[in-house]
């Protein structure tokens, strides 16, 4: 809900702002002060606190919010001509800003009235309002025509000349205009109702009209739109057939008023006419959306209505009209602009396009406020400072209106919200500033905007052309006779002819002060001309320099653009060569794994080889062993049982039984068993248990290191017998001589594990002594093998 504006007793002491008082202000009544109404809209549903409150109804105050982000609070008195309210309509609106500009137009005077404001403060609210709620610019055209109405002139009887003047055209000229539109018109209606125009607005006319008008003159209206975006001019008007808008150029004529070069400025005759025009010229403006308006103008656009009257004029018998020599046509001019919304970038969030846009908004209207300070400074210190007008298209094109031309006004729109409080500050400000620049009263003048009647008119004319021509001729002179006789007569001609020769001098002098008159006129005229050629070549010349610029511009982009795609060619040309590298590397890469993958193949197969023939040694060595031990045993056997036999004779008286028991039978390696450790499972055989191996006994003393020679992993057995082997120092692999060569070792034993013939794992301790050799090596001499097996006790011998 919108919380009521306070309507409190205008105190006059709180007021904080002092007027400024100008040197040349109030004493002088050649110039009156811009006036400056305020607008305030309601808050938004969200927006629940206001910043302004009203002192009295010119006069409000802008307080600071309850924020940390404003340490100090402040109260801002700032006084309008008038301020309204959220609760004011667009009638009141209306009434009390635009009504007395439209009577001004009316007399023949110009007027131009801006809204000024934040984004989304109200401003095309207040200017164009909507279809139910009609705004100044729908209310103006509507009074206006209620108001001339039946002394509008007939159409195309006043044309536009197209250098911001008008002239006045023969009736069947006219008529041919009548005609040719009829035809156009019926043209675009038929397409139209095939389309269906459908968006059409309707406003309300409250039939509103001003009473006093001059009823001897005829009037036509002209209506003309144009926008301002990006500090270029756009004729909103301008039928491009969906073409891209073409940019304006401002040009000044011969009385230096500003001007639209080529606009399209159309005769309306109706209010509907207008709403039709002004209809299609809003589809055209850049409208967009931002954070704080959702429809929100990013150019400043100015509707322009042009009234034009003429007296009364006569017809002559076949309809035409007649035209005196000197009549003057009187043009006057209401120019109503919607300015595009001050805005602060952050708070919008605007990007990329947006926030050029806002840039250029934000300096067109810093180039008003610098123009108006100039203005203003200028009052003040009575110097006579250039005002910056050309700064920007928009104070270009109303530099006259600011130098005396018309009346300037201007109404601010603020949005009371707190979240607002910055930007109505900067709004208040310049609302201050601006009410203190005066700007010159037009000239007390009925026809600001004379010009006279080019003379197109056919038949008229040509009268008006043989009635001027004969102002020209010379009274004739009467021909003379000589005649002596009639002396009297020829005394009479001779008056005659002085008094024609008189009037001929008199007319010959008026003939020639016309002439001059003329001279003068057309040589002003040709000035005039000149003039605007100048400013048409200063144009060109700086649209020159701005089209070279374009092109050097655009140059040196086509050149960057070369030069980056020579860039990128020369680094995909790179690109391709590394790839190229790439993959040659991948090849090598690939050629080598498969080197080393046949390189691990053959070690394998190396080492399978080297496995076998290791194998096979191994068996060889073991055999050889095995074969050495057999017979070993069988000499120890036979030597066993010489000495048994030794013993028996030695015990025994019998001769010859011990000649027989010595004799030893012949050693048969095949039929000794082989000396082997069983274990428990297996039955020891008597004999074994009987003579154990007196080596055995030496290799178990003590003081004997063993240097024992294991494989690099020994399958675990889980036997309880093993190798008994004290001091030992264990090795996998013999590499240097030193392994076998060190004195403290003095036994060597080789253990191996291997299977049997029944697939049973058997480990092998092949023993012997370390025999230190003649050249400062070692030898091993094999003296015993040990054989650890396991057996199933239940297994059969
Ligand atoms: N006095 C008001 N009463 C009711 N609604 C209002 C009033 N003023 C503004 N509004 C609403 O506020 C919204 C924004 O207003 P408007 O478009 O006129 O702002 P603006 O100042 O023209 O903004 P921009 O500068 O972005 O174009 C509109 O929806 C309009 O209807």
């Amino acid at each position: 809900m919108n919380t009521p504006y306070r309507i409190t007793p205008y105190p006059q002491r709180t007021l904080k702002r002092e007027k400024t008082t100008l040197s040349n202000g109030s004493s002088d009544n050649s110039k009156e002060p811009v006036k400056v109404f305020c607008r305030i809209r309601p808050l938004k549903e969200d927006e629940d606190t206001s910043c302004i409150l009203l002192v009295s109804p010119t006069v409000l105050s802008l307080n600071t919010p309850s924020d940390p982000k404003y340490p100090s609070q402040r109260q801002l008195h700032c006084q309008f001509n008038q301020i309204f309210t959220s609760y004011a309509t667009q009638k009141e609106v209306f009434d009390f800003v635009a009504m007395p500009l439209l009577q001004d137009l009316l007399k023949g005077k110009n007027a131009l009235l801006l809204s000024y404001g934040v984004t989304g403060s109200g401003k095309t609210y207040t200017l164009s309002g909507e279809p139910n709620n009609p705004g100044i610019m729908p209310r103006c055209i509507d009074t206006l025509f209620n108001t001339i109405d039946e002394f509008q002139a007939p159409k195309f009887m006043i044309k536009p000349d197209k250098m911001n003047g008008f002239e006045i055209q023969a009736e069947n000229d006219a008529v041919k205009d009548r005609l040719f539109e009829n035809r156009a018109n019926a043209k675009t209606l038929s397409k139209q109702s095939k389309k269906g125009s459908g968006d059409q607005l309707h406003y309300i006319n409250d039939e509103i009209r001003i009473k006093d008008i001059d009823e001897n003159n005829l009037y036509a209206v002209f209506v003309s739109y144009i926008e301002i975006y990006n500090n270029t001019v756009f004729d909103l008007l301008d039928e491009s057939n969906g073409k891209p808008l073409q940019s304006k150029i401002l040009r000044e004529d011969a009385q230096k008023n500003m001007y639209v070069n080529g606009v399209v400025e159309i005769e309306v005759k109706s209010a509907d006419e207008a709403f039709e025009i002004l209809n299609s010229g809003q589809k055209r403006k850049r409208m967009g959306h931002t954070l704080l308006n959702s429809e929100s103008s990013r150019s400043h656009s100015v509707f322009n209505i042009r009234l034009v009257q003429v007296e009364q004029i006569a017809h002559n018998s076949e309809g035409d009209p007649m035209v005196p020599d000197s009549n003057i046509i009187k043009v006057s001019q209401l120019s109503l602009v919607d300015l595009a919304g001050s805005e602060r970038t952050n708070r919008t969030q605007t990007t990329g396009m947006r926030l050029k846009e806002a840039g250029r908004i934000n300096n067109s209207l810093m180039c008003l406020r610098n123009c108006l300070e100039v203005l203003r400074e200028n009052q003040v210190t009575k110097c006579n400072k250039i005002v910056p007008y050309r700064d920007s298209r928009l104070t270009f094109l109303f530099k006259n209106f600011f130098e005396g031309y018309g009346k300037v006004e201007m109404i601010v729109c603020v949005n009371p919200s707190c979240l607002d409080y910055d930007e109505n500050l900067q709004v208040m400000k310049f609302a201050e500033m601006t009410q203190d620049v005066k700007i010159k009263k037009p000239e007390n003048r009925d026809t600001p905007y004379m010009r006279k009647t080019v003379k197109k008119i056919n038949t008229p004319m040509s009268t008006t052309k043989v009635k001027s021509n004969s102002s020209f001729s010379l009274p004739k002179i009467p021909s003379f006779l000589f005649d002596v006789e009639n002396l009297t007569e020829m005394g009479v001609t001779i008056d005659q002819i002085a008094k024609a020769l008189k009037l001929r001098g008199s007319k010959m002098e008026t003939n020639y002060s016309e002439y001059n008159n003329k001279v003068k006129h057309f040589r002003k005229r040709l000035c005039d001309l000149n003039e605007g050629n100048i400013l048409n070549l200063s144009e060109i010349k700086s649209m020159k320099t701005i089209i070279k610029k374009g092109k050097q511009e655009s140059y040196n982009l086509k050149n960057k653009i070369v030069d980056l795609e020579t860039v990128n060619d020369s680094l995909s040309a790179k690109n391709q060569e590394l790839q190229e590298v790439i993959r040659s590397l991948r090849c090598i890469n690939d050629e080598k794994d498969l080197k080393i993958n046949q390189k691990i193949l053959e070690k394998e197969r190396a080492k399978q080889k080297f496995a076998m023939a290791n194998e096979k040694m191994s068996q060889e060595l073991e055999n050889k062993l095995r074969k050495q031990r057999e017979h070993l045993q069988a000499t120890m056997k036979a030597k066993e049982n010489k000495l048994k036999k030794v013993k028996q004779i030695l015990e025994s008286d019998d001769p010859l039984l011990s000649q027989e028991d010595v004799e030893t039978p012949d050693y048969d390696p095949q039929h000794t068993p082989p000396t082997t450790i069983l274990k428990e499972t297996q039955t020891p055989s008597k004999r074994n248990i009987q003579t154990p191996s007196a080596r055995h006994r030496r290799s178990r003393s003590a003081g004997e290191v063993w240097l024992e020679h294991n494989s690099i992993k020994p399958i675990p057995l889980g036997t309880v017998l093993q190798p008994c082997v004290k001091k030992r120092k264990s090795l996998t692999k013999l590499t240097k001589a030193s392994d076998i060569t060190n004195p403290k070792q003095s036994k060597y034993c080789l253990i191996a594990q291997d299977q049997d013939t029944e697939g049973e794992i058997e480990t092998k301790v092949y023993k012997g002594d370390i025999v230190s050799t003649c050249g400062g090596g070692a030898q091993v001499i094999f003296n015993d093998v040990e054989l650890l097996k396991q057996k199933s006790p239940t297994e059969s011998p």
